[in-house]
């Protein structure tokens, strides 16, 4: 994407953004309201940039055409997933396949091995309302990873689960970026140490920092700023680079 920008009324959340990213897990990192919403909205294809750029798979998503055939390759699970509570998970799943035009006959397959990848394979035949929060998160990401998309974006997929369900979805992470474009956002440091080939920081709808999580690490071992994981020193040390007078972006 080349000069994405992103006004909510009279906030500016994405200030002419250029970032190309290619297969791997890429963690978006970033204080509260620096855009990473916006930015993964207008990559799901469900927020128009107000100028810039955007091509995704190939397609540029100026145009309808070009945005459906981005659609069926995508996977995408927003911070608050709309679902339905009486479905049974695997319906679920299963609904959301359909929307994404997986072909019919293929679709029974796509929906046990997507929901067991998220650990609910006992479930399935629950409705959702009877599931806990973290469960309800990962019936989310099931629908996001059902159709195999080419583009993955996931905006707190951690958000409420517990830490061996983290540790199993980091693993999971990492062999879906073996092969996608997979985008997460997350507050917590410690998965994209942990999972991402590359961070890209955001600050005030602009990028702070990009690079991968070894070199955010180290910049935290030198920079002796505040935090208790090296990466966690780096984030604040990157955020206070780029917010001192007269900083340059660090890209
Ligand atoms: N619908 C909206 N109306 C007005 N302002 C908005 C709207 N959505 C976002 N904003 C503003 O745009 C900026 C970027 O918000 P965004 O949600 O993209 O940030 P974020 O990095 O995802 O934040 P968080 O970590 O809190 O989820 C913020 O200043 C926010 O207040």
């Amino acid at each position: 994407m080349a000069g994405l920008r992103v006004r909510h009324r009279k906030t500016l959340a994405l200030d002419s953004l250029d970032l190309t990213l290619g297969t791997g897990v890429h963690g978006l990192l970033g204080p509260n309201g620096a855009g990473k919403t916006s930015l993964i909205r207008v990559l799901a294809t469900v927020a128009r940039p107000d100028a810039g750029r955007v091509e995704l798979l190939g397609e540029d998503i100026a145009g309808r055409r070009g945005r459906a055939g981005v659609r069926r390759r995508l996977g995408y699970l927003p911070q608050e997933f709309g679902y339905y509570p009486g479905f049974t998970v695997r319906e679920f799943v299963a609904y959301m396949a359909w929307l994404k035009e997986v072909p019919a006959a293929r679709v029974p397959a796509a929906v046990e091995r997507a929901v067991a990848r998220v650990g609910l394979g006992d479930r399935a035949g629950a409705r959702i309302r009877t599931l806990s929060g973290g469960m309800v998160r990962r019936v989310g990401i099931a629908q996001a990873i059902v159709n195999d998309p080419a583009l993955l974006l996931l905006d707190e997929p951690t958000a409420g689960l517990d830490p061996e369900q983290r540790v199993e979805f980091r693993e999971l992470l990492r062999e879906l970026g073996a092969t996608a474009t997979v985008v997460v956002s997350t507050h917590l440091v410690e998965d994209v140490a942990a999972a991402c080939t590359g961070v890209t920081l955001l600050d005030g709808g602009r990028i702070a920092y990009r690079g991968t999580p070894k070199a955010l690490s180290l910049l935290g071992e030198t920079s002796g700023g505040p935090g208790d994981h090296p990466i966690e020193r780096g984030y604040t040390a990157a955020l206070r680079a780029h917010r001192a007078p007269g900083a340059r972006e660090a890209v």
